[in-house]
């Protein structure tokens, strides 16, 4: 199944993940804040804009549905959010689960923040850094989207994964080749899922365990 349109992303929001008539609401006013900040500053490409609900929120929320395993409560770690996606998007529609949402563009924050403030979620922190300045720490999801190559990404943020920690990380058409290319000593148990809003594209989802954790050499995405 792909969601093409704006009426099937919706649809499914509401029958396929049952999110109720205040969280559409929630979810509807951050589109329309979205639209409206874009007009400021170029939050999202402009190609997109028609398509907010397939192409930002349901490709957001799509991730509390792919993986094949339970998500752990706790809080969700979200790399270079930019404009909000995944993790402001995760925030609106699980209001209970604290959403950290890293970015290191001081306007991409304030932004983030002020939406956070105008829709109440208080369970958002917004973070102004670089990933590899944030201090280490374990998470329960770490989720990022057109951040880094996986290698790199993985790389820069092994430090703020368990073993419990699930990875949710929306790709392109090149997910499996992506995957593929990491290191064999890299003891993960990643996997592509179909994305549900492009036939070609994937979502890695998974866990990284322990015993040969990346090492910090590799953090410019160089492999060995
Ligand atoms: C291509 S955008 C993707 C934004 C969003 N995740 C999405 O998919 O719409 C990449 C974002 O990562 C941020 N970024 C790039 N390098 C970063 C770093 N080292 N640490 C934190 N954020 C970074 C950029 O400021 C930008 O907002």
């Amino acid at each position: 199944m792909t969601i093409a349109t704006e009426a099937e992303a919706q649809a499914w929001l509401r029958d396929g993940l049952e999110v109720d008539a205040a969280t559409m609401e929630r979810l509807a006013h951050l589109v329309s804040l979205l639209l409206e900040e874009n007009e400021r500053q170029n939050l999202v490409a402009r190609g997109t804009l028609p398509h907010v609900w397939v192409r930002h929120i349901v490709d957001s929320a799509q991730l509390l549905h792919v993986s094949r395993e339970t998500l752990p409560a706790g809080e969700w770690l979200d790399l270079g959010t930019g404009a909000g996606f995944p993790g402001l998007a995760i925030a609106a529609l699980q209001p209970q689960r604290p959403v950290t949402l890293v970015d290191s563009r001081r306007l991409r924050t304030e932004w983030l923040q002020r939406a956070a403030d105008v829709l109440g979620l208080g369970n958002v922190r917004v973070v102004l850094s670089r990933v590899e300045d944030l201090p280490s720490g374990p998470h329960a999801v770490i989720s990022a989207r057109a951040f880094a190559p996986l290698d790199k990404l993985v790389t820069l943020s092994a430090r703020f994964s368990t073993p419990d920690t699930v990875w949710l990380l929306p790709k392109g058409a090149g997910a499996a080749q992506e995957l593929q290319m990491l290191p064999e000593s890299w003891n993960h148990m990643f996997h592509v899922e179909q994305s549900l809003t492009d036939a070609n594209a994937g979502v890695i989802c998974g866990r990284l365990l322990g015993g040969s954790p990346p090492r910090p050499s590799n953090a410019k995405g160089k492999r060995k």
